[in-house]
């Protein structure tokens, strides 16, 4: 009940830090065949360093590996659950595809009310 949103790394759910403050937390797929070394790299070297009013910020990460046993095919295996998300700012207005699909909606139908009442001058 905490999801707000989809993308193409996974989910993202509405988080709330200690302090109150809202945050998004986009958990990336367990799929996402990301190496840990260019995880990390690409994290602590670029995108926490970025601090710019047009970019969402990001504050924090998660990076951990649980080793589990799971059923598979009658037998118990050790398997990898590799959990990964990262912290950003949240911000409340919903996608910008749903603001952007809703004016091209509110365009079009301005268009078709136009052109119906031209054609009956
Ligand atoms: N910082 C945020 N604050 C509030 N809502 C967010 C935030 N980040 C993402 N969301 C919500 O989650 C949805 C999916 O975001 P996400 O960034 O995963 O999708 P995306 O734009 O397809 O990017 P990507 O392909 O990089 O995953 C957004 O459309 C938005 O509704």
């Amino acid at each position: 009940d905490r999801i707000i949103g989809r993308g193409g790394f996974g989910k993202v759910y509405k988080g709330e830090l200690d302090s109150g403050e809202l945050i998004a937390v986009k958990m990336l797929h367990p799929l996402q065949g990301l190496d840990e070394d260019l995880f990390k790299n690409e994290v602590c070297n670029n995108l926490l360093k970025v601090d710019h009013p047009n970019v969402i910020g990001l504050l924090g990460y998660c990076d951990e590996l649980h080793s589990e046993f799971v059923e598979h095919k009658g037998d118990n295996i050790a398997a990898k659950h590799v959990y990964r998300g990262l912290c950003f700012e949240y911000f409340p207005n919903g996608s910008l595809h749903k603001h952007l699909s809703g004016t091209m909606e509110r365009n079009f139908s301005t268009v078709f009310f136009l052109i119906i009442n031209f054609s009956y001058l």
